[in-house]
């Protein structure tokens, strides 16, 4: 592919691709989402790796009117030759391959979009790179993309996808484990990358002083996930990113209180 030397600790191998006519791939993030049953650390905002980039090699020659695009759902239609349909004539357009899909069925709304949003036609040899995170780690939504229902039935759509990670992928013994994120996080000097340096990155102290009853059984959560005992005389100390969602909760599980990291230099604190 025209590729310098193959890290096999970077990418997940080659992935080929066969779509027959009426098949599609429903539109998705390439960015994998956390696991319970796995002990790699999936948050590339933070220590964690996950897929960075993808590279869609097409292997075969598709007009548009055989379908099998590959679509960016938020991606402004990119059609210069005439005035690319709106959603609702899309939906329109799709029904004339009904005897294809069921009224109203994802395929045929699939379609739709395909024919209303940013969509590239397989080219033999040519390829598509797109990213998945932003420079600074976190998922970007907007790269949310979706192979297209093939139209045809004289061929199929053959392509190949190379996801890239941003460091050591799963399984690999070097790559970041949830539980190093809490001994990095504890201040080890076993760190492997400091976040810190990253953009919007910034350290954070949780405290609570103890002056608030209302917070004698709170627990600490990172979005949803809970982060530790947030009792009377509790810190925590966490390399955390601009925007993220910090949430104190009761012992019933009720949120109490709604914590925000902000932009700006040095560390935060949040007090209570
Ligand atoms: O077939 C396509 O055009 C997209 C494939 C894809 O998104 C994937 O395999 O993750
Ligand atoms: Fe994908």
């Amino acid at each position: 592919m025209g590729l310098n030397t193959y890290n096999e600790e970077l990418a997940d191998g080659l992935q080929v691709l066969r779509y027959n006519v009426s098949t599609a791939y429903k539109s998705h993030l390439d960015y994998l989402d956390m696991t319970p049953t796995s002990d790699h650390n999936f948050d590339s905002a933070g220590v964690g790796t996950n897929r960075f980039a993808t590279i869609l090699l097409y292997m075969v020659d598709f007009d548009p009117s055989d379908g099998g695009e590959t679509v960016f759902s938020y991606g402004e239609p990119y059609k210069p030759q005439k005035t690319p349909p709106t959603y609702l004539e899309a939906v329109e357009e799709a029904r004339t391959y009904s005897s294809l899909f069921k009224v109203n069925s994802w395929e045929e709304k699939m379609v739709a979009e395909c024919k209303s949003q940013l969509s590239v036609s397989p080219k033999r040899a040519k390829s598509v790179l797109f990213y998945t995170q932003h420079p600074d780690g976190r998922v970007d939504k907007r790269s949310k993309h979706g192979g297209c229902p093939v139209l045809t039935d004289e061929k199929s759509k053959w392509a190949a996808n190379l996801w890239v990670w941003n460091g050591p992928r799963m399984g690999y013994s070097t790559a970041p484990s949830k539980n190093q994120e809490t001994i990095k996080t504890r201040g080890s000097k076993r760190k492997k990358k400091d976040p810190t340096k990253l953009p919007g990155a910034r350290r954070v102290i949780f405290k609570n002083d103890g002056g608030d009853l209302k917070f004698n059984k709170a627990s600490l959560y990172y979005q949803e996930t809970l982060w530790g005992d947030f009792g009377p005389g509790k810190s925590h100390s966490v390399n955390s990113f601009k925007g993220h969602v910090w949430n104190v909760k009761g012992d019933d599980g009720e949120v109490l209180l709604t914590w925000i990291v902000e932009d700006g230099e040095g560390d935060q604190h949040f007090v209570i």
